[in-house]
């Protein structure tokens, strides 16, 4: 409407002056006035609507700011924290666009409508002859220019007068309040997205290989055991080093779980889940086309894992996991324990070997895979167990990217993880169930947010 308003202002015989924008704010009017009456020479109108146009554009824009406070729909519950980081950044965003949503005139956009009316208000004091007035006017206006070159001509030439004195170039309150808003805001701004995107995630092309490399390359028999494979080729390494980067960069040391892992106190526990891809993304702070990868990564696993066991009913999403373990400095190097004690995935075992379905284990899990992603650290191989002994160990597995190792998450697949010694163990885990009731809800949200990748972007 805006375009089309500025279309018909452009027609001859329109007096723009004469046009009633019964939309606009009252500065709009007031602005318009104050720039003809300044064309016509009629100084003591520029003053007034000048004055009441900048009153009334900063009250307009406190309004504009006041609408970003208020309660705040995540779409989904994070953390605490998250939550008043996401708040907080989110009305410092909606806010700080506020200045630019009332820089149009009419459908006209003006580049710096706010600091224009001081430069206006300027030359009419000075036409008046209240140099003070002008001075003012001349200094709050270098608060938003300071290296202005023609109004520092002005400051140079009102100097010159005999009745100026220094002191006259003291900026106006609501300038000097409204620059100094403005500066810290700004520097928030630059605060929040340089923390972030200093810690470099890899911008290298992470989308869907054309050619799949992909392969199992061990069968149950294999692993010693039933309902288990172990494939390669499901990630290619740009894949597998921008997933490690994000949960180098992003995650939360303990995942939640104090400050190190929640299987053993020798290690570094560093986790990620969807919900928190889905956060940054929101926030910003990381690509979508990271998000995208690792839902088309995540599907393809589900779509490999579903054909190999012959699964022809739905199976769900139910968590989706990305880890690195990492040993804390000085852990001795003959430690005994493990990084991931023997477990099932779907029930809590016990030493006579019995597992039971029930809380707190996660008892709806039907199938689990994880997918590595690296294999520059010591120690941290994967083992299936026939029972709680190490000493019944039926096979191994060394991480590596693009590895993928998937198994029936019951009693037939107790595994476990050897001591990570030294470097970063990450691998990305995923568990499937049945039941619809437990489907991982975050990765439907993670598709909206990439189909209203724009709309939702709160830049
Ligand atoms: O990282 C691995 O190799 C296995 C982890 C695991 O078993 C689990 O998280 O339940
Ligand atoms: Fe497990």
């Amino acid at each position: 409407m805006l375009e089309t308003l500025k279309y018909y202002s452009s027609f001859e015989g329109v007096d723009k002056y004469d046009i009633v924008n019964y939309e606009a704010k009252d500065y709009v009017y007031l602005y318009s006035h104050g720039s003809a009456a300044y064309e016509e020479k009629d100084w003591d109108a520029t003053i007034n609507n000048m004055e009441e146009s900048l009153t009334n554009f900063l009250h307009t824009e406190e309004e504009c700011r006041a609408q970003c406070e208020g309660s705040f729909d995540h779409g989904w519950l994070p953390d605490f924290i998250p939550s008043i980081a996401n708040h907080f950044t989110y009305c410092l965003k909606c806010k700080s666009r506020c200045y630019s949503k009332l820089n149009s005139i009419n459908g006209e956009k003006y580049e710096d409508l706010l600091p224009s009316h001081y430069n206006y208000l300027q030359f009419a004091y000075y036409k008046v002859g209240n140099l003070k007035e002008a001075c003012r006017a001349v200094a709050s206006f270098l608060l938003f220019f300071p290296n202005d070159e023609s109004m520092l001509d002005n400051k140079e030439y009102y100097m010159k007068s005999p009745q100026v004195e220094t002191n006259f170039f003291t900026p106006r309150s609501e300038a000097e309040k409204y620059v100094q808003r403005l500066t810290y805001e700004k520097k928030l701004l630059k605060f929040i997205s340089k923390e972030f995107q200093s810690i470099a995630v890899s911008t290298e092309d992470v989308s869907k290989p054309r050619i799949s490399q992909y392969k199992i390359v061990k069968t149950g028999a294999e692993l010693k055991g039933s309902k288990r494979f172990l494939s390669e080729g499901l990630m290619t390494k740009k894949q597998c080093g921008a997933v490690v980067d994000i949960i180098k960069t992003f995650s939360m040391i303990g995942d939640g779980y104090d400050t190190s892992s929640p299987h053993t106190e020798m290690e570094k526990f560093e986790g990620l889940s969807i919900e928190r891809v889905i956060f940054l993304v929101y926030l910003g702070l990381l690509n979508s086309r990271h998000l995208k990868m690792l839902l088309e990564v995540t599907e393809d696993a589900r779509e490999k894992v579903k054909k190999y066991f012959n699964l022809d009913e739905p199976l769900f999403f139910t968590y989706t996991h990305m880890v690195c373990r990492s040993p804390f400095k000085g852990t001795p190097r003959n430690r005994t324990d493990l990084s991931h004690e023997i477990h099932a995935d779907n029930c809590n075992i016990y030493p006579d070997g019995k597992c039971e379905k029930l809380p707190p284990s996660y008892t709806w899990r039907d199938y689990s895979a994880i997918i590595y992603l690296n294999s520059d650290f010591k120690g941290g191989e994967f083992f299936f167990s026939s029972n709680m002994s190490l000493s019944s160990i039926q096979s191994s597995v060394s991480p590596t990217c693009g590895r993928m190792l998937a198994f029936s998450s019951g009693r037939e697949n107790l595994h476990g993880v050897k001591a990570v010694q030294k470097g970063s163990r990450c691998a990305l885990g995923l568990w499937f169930t049945f039941d619809p009731q437990y489907e991982e809800k975050n990765r439907h949200l993670a598709y909206n947010l990439l189909e209203k990748d724009q709309s939702l972007s709160i830049y």
